[in-house]
Order: C-alpha cells, then structure tokens, then sequence
C-alpha cells in the first residue's frame, strides 16, 4: 500500500482563546477552539451576534493575536512573528471582505482595485491596470469603473470589494458578514460570485454570516455559541 501523505491545511487553529478586559470587565470571547481548515475549502461561519465570530476571522488571518493557543496560516506559525512580518503575510495571500465595504470613497472604482495593487507591491503600474479591469470585469462591473463608490448601489460596493480583495490573487479570502448590508436577492448574488469565484481559484474561503443562505450552500458549516465551537458539518 502506498504512504497517502495527508496534504497541509491552509489554516490551522490549535486550542485558541481570546480575552478582552480584566477583572469583570473581561469577556472570553473564544473559549479552546481547534479548527483545521483544508485549502480550498469553503466554509460558512456562523452563530449568532457576538458569538466571536469576527473575532476568530481576525485571530485566524492573523490581524490579532490570540490569548492562548496557536495559529498555522499557510505553514507560518503566526504567534512567533513580528507586526511587519504578520503584515506582509497578510498582504500577500490574504483578501478580506467587510461587512461595510471599506472602499475609499473620493477614489473611482478602477482605483479602489488599481492603487492596492500598487501600493502593496504586487506588480508594476501596467500590470495592475489590466488586473484591475479583468477582476472588475469578473464581478460584472465593467462599464461603472470610472463611477466614485457612492454613486453605486450597496450591492454594485460589495462587488467593487470583491474585486479589491481577489486581484492579489490571495489563496485566502475572508468575508465578515459580507452580505449582513444587503437586501436577500443581492445577497444572494454576492454568494454565488463568492461561490463560483471558490471553484474557479481554489483558494480557501471562510465567510462569516448570520443568514442560513449560506448555511445552505457552503461545503462546511462551523457553528461558534457564546465562544464555543458548537457544531462543525466535517466532524
Ligand atoms: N475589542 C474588543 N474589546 C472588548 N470586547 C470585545 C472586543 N471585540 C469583541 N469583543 C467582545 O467579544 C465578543 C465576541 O465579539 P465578536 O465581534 O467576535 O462577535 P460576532 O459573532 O462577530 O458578532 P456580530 O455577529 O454581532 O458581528 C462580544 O461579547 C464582544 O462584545
């Protein structure tokens, strides 16, 4: 028989648990979580409001450090390494999704994906012209890139958002509540741009959420109550 050698998991969560405050004011926000998540895989993280879950998306994509435990992002054990390097790490394979869009709004839509690009030194100036019209294309926005984000609908920014986050080509992409501003019907199509983007890059996709729309349709279902892992679909 040959040796299967188990392939490595993109993110892998060991005995995490994060607290903030002292004394009664402290709050255990994650209580002793272990979670492996599989590259490629894409993952629904739900519960309900202040369970922990943006919490546990900012400890496992390493923009906050846990209490206890540890944390394996890619092969990097994140606990041991500086604000820079975790910084570079972040920028290089990560694209973060928020609930609120986070674009700037006096830039146009072209140059809320184009200066990133830039600026964080993924390509030169050329390359990240075409990158930006490619993945702008690819949310089907197009013919709005020279439009200002608030001349666009709540749907039409969280496209823009995903543009933003997916041309650094990032084998991890993280959305908190990305479709928590959104009516049902877009919310839905921003899921199935999420979904479909999965397929077609496999990169490894957790999605924070509070709609059982996802729930629904996600290949693995985690469950966070009150800091808890309560259920995860591959246990
Ligand atoms: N910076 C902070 N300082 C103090 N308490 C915090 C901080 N961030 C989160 N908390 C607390 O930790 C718990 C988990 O919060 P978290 O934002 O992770 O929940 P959530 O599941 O993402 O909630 P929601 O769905 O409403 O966004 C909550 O009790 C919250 O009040």
């Amino acid at each position: 028989m040959k040796n299967r050698v188990k392939p490595l998991p993109a993110i892998l969560l060991s005995d995490i648990s994060k607290s903030f405050g002292a004394g009664e004011n402290r709050v255990d926000a994650l209580k002793n979580i272990n979670i492996e998540i599989a590259k490629g895989e894409f993952l629904a993280l739900c519960g309900p409001s202040g369970s922990g879950k943006s919490t546990l998306l900012n400890i496992l994509s390493g923009i906050d450090k846990p209490s206890a435990g540890t944390v394996i992002f890619l092969n990097n054990a994140l606990n041991d390494l500086s604000e820079n390097k975790l910084a570079h790490i972040r920028s290089k394979h990560l694209g973060f999704i928020f609930q609120f869009f986070n674009l700037i709004p006096v830039l146009s839509v072209f140059d809320n994906v184009f200066y990133p690009l830039v600026l964080n030194g993924h390509c030169d100036r050329k390359e990240a012209k075409a990158r930006a019209l490619h993945f702008l294309d690819s949310v089907g926005l197009a013919h709005l890139v020279d439009r200002k984000p608030g001349q666009l609908s709540g749907g039409q920014q969280q496209r823009v958002a995903i543009a933003r986050a997916l041309a650094h080509e990032p084998s991890v992409v993280v959305a908190d509540e990305p479709t928590g501003n959104l009516d049902l019907a877009t919310g839905e199509a921003i899921l199935d741009l999420l979904l479909k983007t999965n397929q077609q890059t496999k990169a490894t996709f957790i999605i924070s959420t509070h709609s059982s729309q996802l729930k629904d349709r996600a290949q693995r279902v985690i469950e966070i109550t009150d800091g808890e892992l309560a259920y995860d679909s591959a246990r």
